[in-house]
């Protein structure tokens, strides 16, 4: 069964690819040419519904299955910025290093070396069974001195709870099974296997 993903996150295409291997999962890019979804909705999951219904509307394929992500990193000593900017932290059109580099410097500028800090996903499902959304949270600490180049965007500088490396240091095998996106996955599952049932 075909899972489209509302994503152009090349580190969640190849995360969800992974957690989802009894689907045949296809970029809505490879599919649709809808350049940049406006998220402006005021959580993650508004986010993750208004990317996961546009890209539903726009293939306009009554047996399409969408699932899209809308995630971030939240800082304890930031009042939990950057919450649902983190994509776009330092700036529109900010690559991972300039977010990472700035929440480096945001950390320095409290005289902070590390913070308590977690990830959200929040994934949703458009198909014709329905709309639904799903949460996963991971818990941890920023650091200021970001290590390893594992993982994607702010993964060097977050220290999952139980564990003294960073994302950027420990194996993808570990964040594949602690990991917000991996939660909030596991439970998108159980939505996706109702789908595949119902329509067989
Ligand atoms: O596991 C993760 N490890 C490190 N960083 C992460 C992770 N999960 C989300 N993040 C960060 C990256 C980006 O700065 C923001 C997501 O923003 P978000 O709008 O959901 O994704 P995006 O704009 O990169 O792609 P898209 O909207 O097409 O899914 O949070
Ligand atoms: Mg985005």
């Amino acid at each position: 069964m075909q899972l489209v993903l509302a994503t152009s996150n090349k580190g969640k295409i190849r995360e969800i690819a992974q957690l989802c291997d009894s689907f045949e999962v296809v970029a809505f890019n490879d599919l649709v040419d809808l350049g940049e979804i406006v998220e402006d909705g005021d959580t993650f999951a508004a986010n993750a519904m208004i990317k996961a219904r546009t890209v539903y509307d726009a293939l306009n394929d009554p047996d399409a299955i969408v699932l899209s992500d809308d995630s971030g990193i939240s800082v304890e000593a930031l009042d939990n910025a950057p919450g649902i900017y983190s994509a776009r932290y330092a700036g529109k059109g900010a690559t991972d290093k300039d977010n990472l580099n700035k929440l480096v410097e945001a950390l320095k500028a409290k005289g902070l070396t590390e913070s308590p800090a977690f990830y959200t996903a929040a994934i949703s499902i458009v198909c014709r069974e329905g709309e639904y959304t799903v949460h996963g949270w991971m818990h941890g600490k920023v650091i200021d001195t970001p290590r390893g180049d594992g993982g994607f965007g702010y993964d060097p500088m977050f220290i999952p709870q139980g564990y003294d490396q960073t994302l950027g240091e420990l194996d993808g095998e570990i964040k594949k099974r602690i990991s917000h996106r991996s939660k909030a996955l596991g439970l998108a599952k159980v939505v996706l296997a109702t789908i595949r049932k119902a329509r067989h």
